[in-house]
Order: C-alpha cells, then sequence, then structure tokens
C-alpha cells in the first residue's frame, strides 16, 4: 500500500516536472518557461551541414577522422585538398565517424566506473592515438636509443639504459617503461621551460617534466658555456620508419626555439648527454620531484605550502648560475639556470584527491594529517619514486644512461629525506639536498634581522622572492610576449570582450 502510494507520488512529481519543464508553448508563458541555453548557431550550422547521425554529443566531440589515421575509416587527408575540380563528377561524400564508443558503454568499461583516483589496472604502453605504431624494423643507428625507450610486442627486454639498474622486486609487474609523448614550450613568469608529457605501463596517468633549460632556446649556442642539453631520449627516438621529420617536430623533437622561420628536428642522440658537459666546473642540474596538489596548486589553497613550492622550484632552478673565474675568464661568467621539476600525479601524498578532502574535515575536527589518513585507511604517505626515477633517467639526470655508471648527479631541492632515499634506490646520484625553506619563514626572518639591525618595530623587508607566482592565486600581475599575442588573438580573432593592450599604441576599448 506504502509503496503504491509512493509509486503515484512519484509520477505525480513527474508529471508536475514535465508540466513547468516541458516544451508546451503554454508552459513557457508560464513563470517556469524552459531554461535551455541559448541554441548555438555553430552547432546548428555543423548539424545542417552533416545530417541527422551527428548530434549534440558528436560536436562535443573528435569525430573528424584523423588525417592519415589507418584505422579511421572514411579519413581524407585535407592537407592534400586544392580544389573541386569541376571536370570531374562531384566526390563522393565522406561519413563523419565518432571515434568515442556510446555513453553507455564507456560507463560499462571499467577505466570510468572507477573512483578517480582508484590504482587502475596496468596497461602496455600505448603511443598516443594519433601516432603511427612503433616499427619493428629500424635503421641501425637508431636502434640502440629506441630500443632503450619504446616498447616492443615481441620483445619486453628492459633496456638498462633507460630503466637502470632499480628492478622491482614484484616480478608480477611487467618491467616499467616511461616514453615522453610530447613536449613543448611554456614561458612561466621566471623564464621559459619545457614542458614534457610521460606515458607509463604503470599507471594510466599522465607524469610531466618541467625542463628548465633555456640555452636550448638560445640562437648562439656555443657562444657562451652551456652544460649539455637536458634531452628527452625517448621523445628524440625515431619511433617509426613511417614518421615525418613534421610528426617529429610536432610531437616535440626539434632543436633550439621553434618558430614558422625555424623548424628542426632533433636527431636520436647515441651519446650520453653528460660527456660534452663542463665536467666540475658547472654544478648539477638542480630537480625537485613534485606530487600534485590541486588545492595547493590551483585553488591556491592555504592548508598546505605546495602551490609555493611548485613556483619556487622553477623559480629556483631557472636562476642564472654564476661560474668560478678560471684563468682564461677572470672576471667569471654566468649562464641559464638548468634542471627539472618532476610532476607525479600523486594527488594527496598518494591518497587521491576524494580522500584527501575527507581527511581535510578530519583535519577540521583537529586531527593532524597523519592521522586523517590512518583514520581513512590509508597510510600516512602512499607515494612512490619509480616513476621519478624512470623519467630521470629518460632525461639523464644524475644517471649515466648508457652505462649506468654514476654521472655528475643531482641537486635535488626537498626537505624529505624518504624522497632523497627513494632517489638513491632508484640509481639516482644525490649530489647534494638543497632545502626548500617556506617564503613566509624566510620573510619573517628577514623582517626579525632588520628589526634587530635597526632596532624599529615594524619594518617591512622588501623580499627577493617576492615576484609573481606561477602557480599561486594572488600572484602579482605578469606579462609577457606571449600571453600579449594570445590576448591580442582572442580579441581580434575569436571576439572575446576584452580591451586590447598594446604597449605601443593607444589602449582600444572594444
Ligand atoms: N593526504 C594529505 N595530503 C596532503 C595534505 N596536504 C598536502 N598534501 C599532499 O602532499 C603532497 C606534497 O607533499 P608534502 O608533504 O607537502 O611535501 P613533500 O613532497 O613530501 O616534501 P618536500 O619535497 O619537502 O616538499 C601533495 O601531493 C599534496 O596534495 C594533507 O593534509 N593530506
Amino acid at each position: 500500500m506504502t509503496a503504491l502510494h509512493h509509486t503515484s507520488d512519484a509520477a505525480a512529481d513527474a508529471a508536475l516536472l514535465d508540466m513547468l519543464t516541458g516544451p508546451n508553448p503554454r508552459a513557457a508563458k508560464s513563470a517556469f518557461a524552459r531554461r535551455d541555453a541559448a541554441l548555438d548557431p555553430l552547432l546548428i550550422a555543423a548539424a545542417f551541414a552533416s545530417g541527422p547521425h551527428v548530434t549534440r554529443n558528436h560536436y562535443h566531440h573528435d569525430f573528424f577522422p584523423g588525417v592519415m589515421l589507418p584505422k579511421a575509416e572514411g579519413a581524407w587527408d585535407w592537407t592534400k585538398y586544392t580544389g573541386e575540380d569541376a571536370s570531374k563528377p562531384p566526390r563522393k561524400k565522406y561519413a563523419y565517424v565518432s571515434r568515442q564508443g556510446p555513453r553507455r558503454q564507456r560507463l560499462a568499461s571499467s577505466e570510468e566506473t572507477k573512483e578517480n583516483d582508484e590504482p587502475r589496472e596496468t596497461e602496455p604502453l600505448k603511443p598516443a592515438d594519433n601516432l603511427p605504431l612503433p616499427s619493428k624494423k629500424r635503421r641501425s643507428s637508431v636502434v640502440a636509443v629506441a630500443s632503450a625507450t619504446i616498447s616492443d610486442a615481441t620483445s619486453r627486454h628492459r633496456s638498462q639504459s633507460i630503466l637502470g639498474s632499480a628492478q622491482k622486486t614484484d616480478t608480477s609487474l611487467p618491467p616499467l617503461e616511461v616514453r615522453c609523448m610530447a613536449r613543448t614550450r611554456i614561458p612561466t613568469p621566471h623564464g621559459p621551460a619545457f614542458l614534457h608529457l610521460y606515458h607509463n605501463n604503470r599507471d594510466s596517468k599522465e607524469h610531466l617534466a618541467i625542463v628548465i633549460d633555456p640555452a636550448q632556446l638560445s640562437d648562439s649556442p656555443n657562444s657562451i658555456p652551456v652544460a649539455s642539453p637536458i634531452r628527452s631520449r625517448s621523445l628524440d627516438s625515431v619511433w617509426s620508419e613511417t614518421e615525418t621529420e613534421m610528426d617529429r617536430i610536432i610531437r616535440g623533437a626539434y632543436v633550439g626555439r621553434l618558430s614558422s622561420a625555424s623548424q628542426q628536428a632533433s636527431t636520436p642522440s647515441s651519446e650520453p648527454p653528460h660527456s660534452r658537459s663542463l665536467g666540475g666546473v658547472i654544478p648539477p642540474p638542480l630537480i625537485r620531484i613534485h606530487s600534485e596538489c590541486f588545492t595547493g596548486e590551483t585553488v591556491g589553497s592555504m592548508r598546505c605550502d605546495c602551490g609555493e613550492q611548485l613556483d619556487e622550484a622553477i623559480r629556483q632552478i631557472s636562476l642564472p648560475i654564476s661560474l668560478p673565474s678560471t684563468p682564461s675568464n677572470p672576471s667569471g661568467t654566468m649562464i641559464p639556470g638548468r634542471g627539472a621539476v618532476i610532476y607525479l600525479r600523486q594527488e594527496g601524498r598518494g591518497i587521491g584527491l576524494l580522500s584527501k578532502i575527507r581527511a581535510y574535515n578530519l583535519q577540521d575536527m583537529g586531527h593532524d594529517t597523519v592521522t586523517a589518513n590512518l583514520m581513512l585507511g590509508h597510510k600516512a604517505d602512499e607515494r612512490g619514486y619509480e616513476i621519478a626515477g624512470a623519467i630521470l633517467r629518460d632525461l639523464s639526470l644524475g644517471t649515466d644512461p648508457s652505462t649506468s655508471s654514476i654521472s655528475e648527479g643531482v641537486r635535488v631541492l626537498t626537505n624529505n629525506p624518504d624522497k632523497v632515499e627513494a632517489l638513491k634506490q632508484e640509481g639516482v646520484r644525490v649530489a647534494e639536498r638543497v632545502p626548500m625553506i617556506p617564503r613566509s619563514w624566510q620573510q619573517r626572518k628577514a623582517a626579525t634581522d632588520a628589526t634587530a639591525a635597526h632596532d624599529h618595530a615594524h619594518i617591512i623587508v622588501a623580499d627577493s622572492n617576492d615576484v609573481a607566482g606561477a602557480t599561486m592565486i594572488g600572484g602579482k600581475a605578469v606579462h609577457g610576449e606571449d600571453l600579449d599575442k594570445y590576448l591580442r588573438t582572442k580579441v581580434l580573432r575569436m571576439g572575446h570582450m576584452l580591451p586590447l593592450w598594446m604597449e605601443e599604441t593607444e589602449l582600444i576599448i572594444y
């Protein structure tokens, strides 16, 4: 009886909802008019142009078949389009093929139903969807490098050159492999960086390396003494015989500064990079192994110092290096800073964002961060550094990839001794640990010192660290050539309603 009562209640609710929100024109005139978003004219144009099989959902997907992608049926290479030939019969129309399965199917797959931060099943190393599969036949000159980094279906051998000596004892796991899928230049408030995106065969996360090595952008690299460039061996490898130079450049395997005038593909290096370095003169590269923190880095949460640490690491690594004077160069030399932040997607010390948010509530209730983790059934710290080790090997940082012998090492920015130990276990030579002192502490100490020196109660000390932050909400305003260009394009080409600021001209308000 109660169930029946509930059913009829639900039906009545649904009817009421239909009446209030349905496409009934009389209802629309009422106070409860439909609240659909305005129709996008581009969407209507796309629907007319393509027919009823293209739905609103397709419009949001990449439904165009990839150029030169053999598996995409109906793909047509638009780069070869030179206009319609009026003398020929009209060309066959190509159907748009969605490469995404129906949502029902996707939801049923384990990938999307799992909780965001659950560890996923091991997947084999896959190339990006739009890149050619690695070929089994390779030119002998590139085999040495390519085999070190590219998964081969016939062989699961792990090359010591990239994967190093840090074999995992868990034999149920395949040997760890990482591959840099793409690299691009990123201007930061502290100077240029190269963002490297990695895939691996341990988890399905996209770990990153922010490489700082502006000497690579120099027009005349030989004019100053430079250390060997920090390059990814897996990125610079030739992935297949069908891969063109342009394919390689697009994925970031280029040298120098990429521009409309300069597009030079890199060559796979068989030399250990440090063999060209000025051994002993240049300090080892400065690195940081940083763990993802959405709250600290994106929201600017002041619950932790993660945002500041990321920013501070990029700042410190970017600082120019002063080389000591030599008989041939008595005044000494400054060279650009060099190093990398390895950015691991292990949010919340590996417990994931969901658990970290719950842990924060426990912390609000009076527990500390460690207890909160334990109360949720997690360890205090669930992070691992194998992938960081593999990425460092790929970048030849702290390891000599060709001989597995000890290299110049790295200086590591951290206060966490476990990290130093984990890196050592990965075969990385830690030449020095560089502490990360919180900026607020530095500031307060400087203020205290100044107060003591001048015997004034309220001196505010200008802090040399007080520069715009790369990731901190509330950082000072930044501007630069790339940002200006982008904003200008948004105003002039994409109709963004912004005042157009050009340095040499007047302010134009649209
Ligand atoms: N579970 C949990 N994770 C946190 C909390 N605060 C920050 N984190 C995470 O901690 C990680 C950063 O670790 P930290 O302990 O701050 O520093 P560290 O990397 O161990 O050490 P340093 O190299 O010295 O910075 C990031 O993944 C953050 O998301 C917290 O209250 N609870």
